[in-house]
Parts: C-alpha cells; structure tokens; sequence
C-alpha cells in the first residue's frame, strides 16, 4: 500500500520534456521518409485530389414533373371482358399527375355496370359461405369483402348477401396473360428536370441547350442500347466507366455482330452516330425495363416498381455545359416473389343511365415509376483546400509517432536508441550534490 503511495507521489512530481535526437542511420531514414511519403501521398493524392478536398459543395435542389405520350389499341376479340378499345394517355396514367412518380396501366381487371343493391359476396372473400343467415350477421363487413352483410344468405349459392355494388368483382378472375396493354411498352416519358445548386447561383436541366420540339419528338434516351447488339456493348462499358471504342479495338466484335442482318446493323450504325441522344429526355418504357434486367412483359402482367434516379455530380471548375445527369434505373420490386406479386389498385369511372348511377370498377395492374435526384456539385475555395491542407501537416505528425514505434521496439539497436532518447534527470536532489561539487572546487 505504502510503495503505491510513494509510486503515485512520485508520478505526481514527474515532468516530461521532448528530446530531440538525431539518428545518423540509412534504415531509420529510409523509413522516416516512407512514412512521410505515404502520409503525403494520402493528403495529396487522396484526400485533396480524388476526393477534390480543395473544393466546396452544394447539394441538389430539383423539381421532375413527366409526360407520357402513346396510344394502344385493344383488341376487343382477343380481350372481350375489356370494354375501352382506345387507350391514350388520359386513360392509362393514374392519377394523370403525381409528384416525383408516375403509374401506368399495363394490365386490368374490369367488372362493368355496377350499381348499388344486394347480391352475394364473392365466394373468394373468406367468410362469405354459408348455409343458414345465422353465419351472415347484418351490418358486418368480412376482412375482404366487397360490402356490408344483410344478415341473410342465399342458401342457392351457399353465399351471404352483401348490400354493394352489384355485382361484386369476381376474385378468381386472373389479370389477362398476354398484358392487355402490352403496347404500352412503346409508351415514351418526357422527363423534365430543373436543378439548381444555390450556393453556386447555376441553374441547369436536363434537356440539351439546343433541343427543339423536332429533336424532342425524333430522339429517344438508350432505346440505341436495347434493340441494337452493338450499343447494348457500349453501354455496359461506358456504364463501368471505361472507354468504348479502345476497348472495342480488343474484344472481336465480328463474332457477335454476325448474328444479326444487315438492316439490323444499319439500324445500329445509326443510332451509334447520335451521340446526343444519352442527353435525350424522352424514354421508351420497354427500354427503361430494359436497363433494369427485366422483363417488360413479365412485369406488365402483374405490374412491378422502378425507380429513375437522375444523379446530377458536377465538377463547377469546369464549363457549366458539362454538368449533365446521369440517369440510373433500378426496379424496386422482385419477379420472384409468389405471394402479392407487382403492383395493383382499383378505381371506377362513373356515368348515369335513366337516372341510376352506374360504375365500371376496374383492378389496373402496372408500373409505378418512382423518380429521385441526387447529387452535388463542387467549386474550387480557399477554406476548404487550407483545412485539408492544414490537416496533412498535423498527420504528419504520425510519421514521427510510427517512426518512434519502429526505432524503439523493431531495430536491432533498439536499446542503444532507447538510452538516447530517454535521460533520467533527478531534479532538486541532482541540482544541490551538483551545488555541493561545485562548492568544494571552488575551496580547492
Ligand atoms: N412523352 C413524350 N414523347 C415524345 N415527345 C414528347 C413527349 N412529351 C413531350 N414531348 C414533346 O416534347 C416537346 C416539349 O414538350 P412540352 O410538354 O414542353 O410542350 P407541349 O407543347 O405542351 O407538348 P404537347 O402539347 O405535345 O404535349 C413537345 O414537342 C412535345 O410534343
């Protein structure tokens, strides 16, 4: 207890003071020098250079709003349960606007002249059996089902009676296999994206300075990338962020291009040659699929979730005119799933006949397109290049540390570096026998 005292008081009236020894060695150097390097290259290479700490950023600050263009015609012989046969855009973009997302009917269910009355509950709805009305309690509604019970049954059917819209849709009734809106693959959006990084007062869109209403109606955003074997190629490049045509030199395109017919490859060279058409605003919807590795037929089906995500990073040390988006497509939902697969709703037009109101209730399935904006942009200031550099010279510092660590546990002479650095020095007491020697010398 008493050794732990006198320990602590001694640690108490302890001072440490920085030496500097100076190592005269080529090893020692050498790895003071690499530790310095590495610590630099780091600053400089990384943090200053790659990850542009010289610069300032900006966030993103957006509005999309979309327009979808394209008819489809359905033929009423193939689908005769469907009662429209022209559908435009007023009829298949449900709601017409939505803010950052759009849905389109690619695939429906139509259950026609429904009006208010009593009849039976779907036999799909679980609960809606029975044999007696003791089983159908008035005023209840099943967990399912299309209206409120009646408190009797309709012991023909072995279903309750339900006060609804009469008649009920039908459950077993599956969406049509081929999608009835199949065309609507051919569908084009119009994304329109304003963007603004205030900080910077630049304001950009993602439509070319030059476009005009020709260029708008004529261009089309990657559909090059999918009907065309050799642009298919140079997306996936580019997207990996290489170089197309250098890359093209090494791999043997002929071998590909042979499958396909010379109007085909015509059709390729064409597109190849419009450059211009990766800043085009208009997407066809098969496409956009496309890029997402799925199935435009599977998923209109039963309908499914994409997200667009516009990413706009922009370097302002350069000209404004190449802050450009880049455009990513990713579907949110998965084709495997086997339970509530996609995406549906319901929703009914209304109309009146002789006085009864009637509606057409329809279950649309389709793809409900989900767009975000990300990204910043970045300008050369002072502040941040001073921070960055500033904390380079303090890292430096762990050069010294690592240096210490190397000289004074891993060398050989280690211990010779050790009785360098460290000098015990006895203050006081040291100070009076110093006092004393010089004392009797000055007697002699
Ligand atoms: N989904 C689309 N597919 C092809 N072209 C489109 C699409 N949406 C808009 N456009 C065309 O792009 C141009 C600019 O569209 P914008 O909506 O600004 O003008 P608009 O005159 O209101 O278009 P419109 O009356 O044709 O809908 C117009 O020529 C328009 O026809």
């Amino acid at each position: 207890m008493g050794s732990i005292c006198n320990k602590a008081i001694g640690v108490f009236f302890e001072y440490d003071t920085p030496r500097i020894v100076h190592i005269r060695s080529k090893k020692v150097g050498v790895i003071n020098r690499l530790l310095q390097l590495i610590i630099i290259g780091y600053v400089i290479g990384y943090a200053i250079v790659y990850k542009k700490g010289y610069q300032e950023v900006d966030a993103v600050q957006s509005a999309v709003t979309t327009k979808l263009k394209g008819v489809v015609y359905v033929n009423q012989s193939q689908y005769p349960d469907i009662t429209t046969s022209v559908w435009d855009v007023a009829e298949y973009v449900v709601p017409p606007q939505e803010n950052n997302a759009f849905f389109v009917i690619t695939n429906l269910i139509e259950t026609p002249k429904q009006t208010i009355g009593i009849c039976s509950e779907d036999p799909k709805v679980i609960g809606s059996n029975c044999t007696t009305s003791s089983q159908c309690p008035a005023g209840k509604v099943l967990p399912a089902g299309n209206g409120l019970l009646t408190g009797e049954c309709n012991t023909t059917a072995g279903l309750c009676l339900v006060r609804a819209w009469c008649p009920v849709e039908n459950g077993a009734l599956k969406p049509p296999d081929p999608p009835a809106l199949l065309g609507s693959k051919d569908f084009t959006v119009f994304i329109k994206n304003n963007i603004q990084f205030p900080k910077f007062k630049v304001k950009r869109r993602n439509l070319p300075d030059n476009a005009s209403d020709e260029f708008f109606q004529t261009c089309n955003y990657g559909s090059h990338s999918i009907d065309c074997p050799i642009l298919r190629l140079e997306t996936i490049v580019r997207e990996a962020g290489e170089n197309y045509s250098a890359m093209a030199k090494e791999v043997d395109m002929r071998n590909i291009l042979d499958f396909f017919n010379d109007s085909m490859l015509a059709k390729c060279r064409f597109k190849l040659n419009h450059p211009e058409d990766q800043y085009c605003p208009i997407f066809i919807l098969n496409d956009i699929i496309s890029l997402t590795g799925s199935n435009y037929k599977e998923m209109a089906l039963s309908g499914g979730v994409i997200e667009i995500q516009i990413q706009w990073n922009c370097n302002l040390d350069l000209s404004v005119t190449e802050c450009v988006p880049k455009y990513i497509f990713r579907r949110l939902d998965s084709a495997d799933y086997k339970i509530s697969k996609g995406y549906n709703f319901r929703y009914a037009k209304y109309y009146k006949e002789n006085d009864t109101e009637y509606r057409t209730l329809f279950k649309a399935f389709g793809i409900k397109f989900i767009l975000s904006v990300t990204g910043e942009a970045g300008k050369f200031n002072f502040e941040p290049f001073l921070i960055n550099v500033g904390s380079g010279i303090g890292l430096l510092g762990i050069a010294t540390v690592l240096c210490d660590i190397a000289v004074l546990y891993f060398l050989k002479a280690r211990h010779l570096y050790k009785d360098k650095k460290y000098l015990q020095v006895v203050g006081d007491d040291a100070y009076k026998q110093l006092d004393g020697q010089n004392d009797e010398d000055k007697s002699e």
